[in-house]
């Protein structure tokens, strides 16, 4: 799997990770994990099963905030914030298992990703509806636009269960894109997918970041992907952070082997 690439801009620091640790009961999750992540940037989060990557990703996103710690996104700290209050300010996620809306079309769901920008004002502007439909003109500018990008023209009026998983992944990632985020964490994009829909969707996350700008938080365990797409990535292991830097090297670091060697034979 070869790529092009962009690069990213390591002067600007979009989301930053300090000391972050969590609990669940007596179990420490995370231990103090530190990170940047750079405008522009793919970063995978990699490590094996049960090592603490959505418990990080909750974090970011609010679900589980922090005990210990601070994360910040774009200097200002939203640790502690509820996550629709950091996904008003730009962070965005898909879900590892896919988290549509059945029966409704493929467009619909991608509508629902403008909901975020549809202010509350917007229902009391009956008396400005001219107001409210210039409003609507620029939601469906920016639909189109990523219904575009991510070619799902075809399947625009199908309700979203009957397309395969593959494009129903697309969806999703069209509706996180449609929220305009400036931080967008991908858990998973590729599982349950077949090598061409793998290769599908790398070019469409390559795709997005390069029209869109946005800064990316790939969660994925097929490594051929990681390489393929993240310019940098760090790898946990039981709530640790054993491996940071380029995704090569770090993916490749003997801690890193090890660890994963280490859960085979333990599952063996
Ligand atoms: N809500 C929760 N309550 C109790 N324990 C939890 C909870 N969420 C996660 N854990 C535990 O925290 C640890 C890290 O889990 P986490 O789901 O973050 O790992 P992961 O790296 O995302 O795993 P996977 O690759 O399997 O998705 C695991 O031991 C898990 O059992």
């Amino acid at each position: 799997m070869t790529t092009t690439r962009q690069d990213h801009d390591p002067d600007e620091v979009i989301l930053e990770c300090a000391a972050v640790s969590r609990w669940f009961g007596g179990l420490q999750a995370l231990k103090g994990i530190d990170l940047h992540i750079h405008r522009g940037e793919i970063f995978g989060l990699v490590g094996p099963n049960g090592s603490g990557k959505t418990t990080l990703v909750n974090a970011i996103t609010g679900f589980y905030p922090p005990q210990q710690g601070e994360i910040r996104y774009r200097g200002e700290r939203i640790s502690g914030l509820k996550p629709h209050r950091i996904a008003r300010k730009g962070v965005a996620r898909t879900f590892q298992n896919v988290a549509l809306f059945r029966g409704l079309s493929v467009l619909d769901n991608i509508l629902l990703g403008r909901h975020l920008f549809m202010r509350p004002s917007i229902l009391g502007a009956a008396f400005y509806w001219w107001w409210a439909e210039r409003e609507e003109v620029a939601h469906r500018v920016r639909v189109e636009e990523v219904i575009d990008l991510l070619q799902l023209e075809s399947v625009r009026d199908e309700p979203v269960d009957v397309i395969p998983l593959g494009m129903q992944k697309r969806v999703e990632l069209a509706r996180a894109l449609c929220a305009e985020p400036g931080f967008l964490v991908l858990d998973e994009p590729m599982a349950g997918m077949n090598q061409e829909e793998k290769e599908y969707m790398v070019r469409f996350i390559l795709d997005a970041r390069d029209a869109m700008g946005t800064t990316m938080l790939l969660i994925e365990h097929h490594m051929d992907v990681v390489t393929a797409i993240c310019n940098r990535a760090v790898v946990l292991n039981n709530g640790e952070k054993i491996a940071e830097g380029p995704t090569r090297e770090a993916i490749n670091d003997p801690t890193v082997v090890a660890a994963y060697i280490g859960r085979v034979k333990d599952a063996a």
